[in-house]
């Protein structure tokens, strides 16, 4: 093997799916340069979607189902690893790495009331499991790493749009609209530790449940913003949605399904029932826009910090409805997607947690403190092998290039 050969896997808080990323990688730090040379994409079925998304909630959560979904999702997770090898004919023997971002099943960004609950963050996907069923080392766990130096465990894909989007003349807003939506807001010409980074809030996760819900289980997202385009945004909820504490929360700050999950879609139906389907999808859609807006204006633009670009990745960069809005409410920034340079926007966040778990092998820092509100840099990851070969090809990739 002369190059690196990597797979970055992302298992995101939407609970649509796998993606799976094989990439070759050079170079190191400021100059990592990586090249997907093939993807694949797994969907979870409805049924391990359904008992997924019943363990990110502690009032339907169950201990040994927990346990259980760990060893589960790693066995799943090598499962497509293997697939995308038989894709690309490849063997074991021409990957150095697996990078798996894990599936977050509970995230806390602040201590809690009695002093075992402390700020914590939880991804499943056993890394022994997927190193024994691939024969492939494995880097994973990252955002323990960044809590423990006083992080909030994320955004952590700020440090690869830092080194993949910094620009001498421009400033940019990386938005990431997934089932949480996120920004990295990488400065002119600046060092990386200026990169600032936050959870905006809801990406998709509202508009999911509510699509999910009104069309009784047969959707699970609005597809090119169907509904939304046949609906009136409801000014008296919109209204109420903007005025949600997290909105006023400075960054750093993360958010997740633990405030944007089922339990606040149910106050919506109990309090709007009388909405129809596609007003109420129509509403949360522009509510997702305007949230992402405003957030930029109250962060970033009311502080002095100029965006020209935005560029936006993830699922959400698909719904034309929800681009719309967003160009409405920011008509002094030029909007692009992930797709204007070259990159996919579905599978960035495998890519870049392919850049995270190669930097951890080469112990070279992964995270930038400024945009988790970390105390200091750390190596993220843990590596997991369960044969002597999986960890020699680690061991030569740093022989080479350490
Ligand atoms: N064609 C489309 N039209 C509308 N929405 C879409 C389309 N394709 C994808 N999406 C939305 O994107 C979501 C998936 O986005 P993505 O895969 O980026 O999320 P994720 O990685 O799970 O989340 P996160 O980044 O929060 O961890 C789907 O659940 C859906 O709501
Ligand atoms: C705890 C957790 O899994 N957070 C996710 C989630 O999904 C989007 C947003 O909230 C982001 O903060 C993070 O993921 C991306 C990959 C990140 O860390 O950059």
């Amino acid at each position: 093997m002369t190059k690196t050969v990597g797979i970055g896997l992302m298992s995101g808080t939407s609970l649509d799916g796998i993606d799976a990323v094989l990439v070759e990688i050079d170079g190191m730090d400021e100059n990592v340069v990586v090249r997907m040379i093939d993807s694949i994409t797994r969907s979870y079925s409805k049924e391990i979607r359904e008992e997924l998304l019943q363990l990110c909630d502690p009032s339907s959560a169950n201990l040994q189902k927990i346990c259980s979904a760990n060893m589960f999702l790693g066995k799943e997770f090598g499962s497509v690893v293997n697939e995308l090898l038989e894709k690309a004919n490849l063997v074991k023997e021409d990957v150095h790495f697996i990078s798996s971002h894990g599936q977050t099943i509970y995230h806390q960004p602040f201590n809690g009331e009695n002093q075992v609950d402390v700020a914590s963050t939880l991804q499943i996907g056993d890394l022994s499991t997927l190193s024994e069923s691939t024969g492939i080392a494995v880097v994973g766990d990252f955002r323990t790493a960044d809590m423990a130096a006083g992080g909030q465990g994320a955004p952590l894909v700020s440090f690869v749009d830092y080194l993949l989007f910094n620009n001498p003349n421009s400033s940019r807003a990386i938005q990431n609209i997934g089932g949480i939506g996120n920004v990295t807001y990488v400065p002119k010409n600046s060092p990386s530790d200026v990169t600032q980074s936050f959870d905006t809030g809801p990406g998709n996760m509202v508009i999911d449940e509510i699509v999910f819900r009104v069309t009784d289980g047969e959707r699970h997202y609005d597809k090119d913003g169907e509904m939304a385009y046949q609906g009136q945004i409801h000014q008296d909820l919109l209204t109420k949605l903007i005025s949600h504490e997290y909105f006023q929360i400075e960054p750093p700050k993360t958010t997740g399904r633990e405030l944007f999950g089922k339990q606040f879609v149910d106050d919506i139906f109990n309090e709007y029932n009388q909405l129809s389907p596609v007003d109420l999808v129509a509403t949360v859609t522009e509510w997702t826009a305007v949230s992402i807006a405003h957030s930029y204006k109250q962060f970033l633009v009311d502080k002095g910090y100029e965006i020209n670009e935005v560029i936006v990745g993830g699922g959400g960069s698909y719904n034309p409805f929800l681009i719309e809005r967003l160009k409405h409410h920011l008509p002094e920034m030029t909007i692009y997607t992930h797709e204007h340079f070259h990159i996919s926007s579905d599978l960035k966040e495998a890519m870049a947690f392919a850049v995270l778990g190669y930097q951890c092998i080469l112990g070279k820092y992964n995270q930038i403190p400024s945009a988790t509100g970390a105390q200091k840099q750390v190596i993220m990851g843990k590596i997991a092998y369960t044969q002597p070969d999986a960890l020699k090809r680690i061991d030569d990739l740093r022989s080479v290039l350490q």
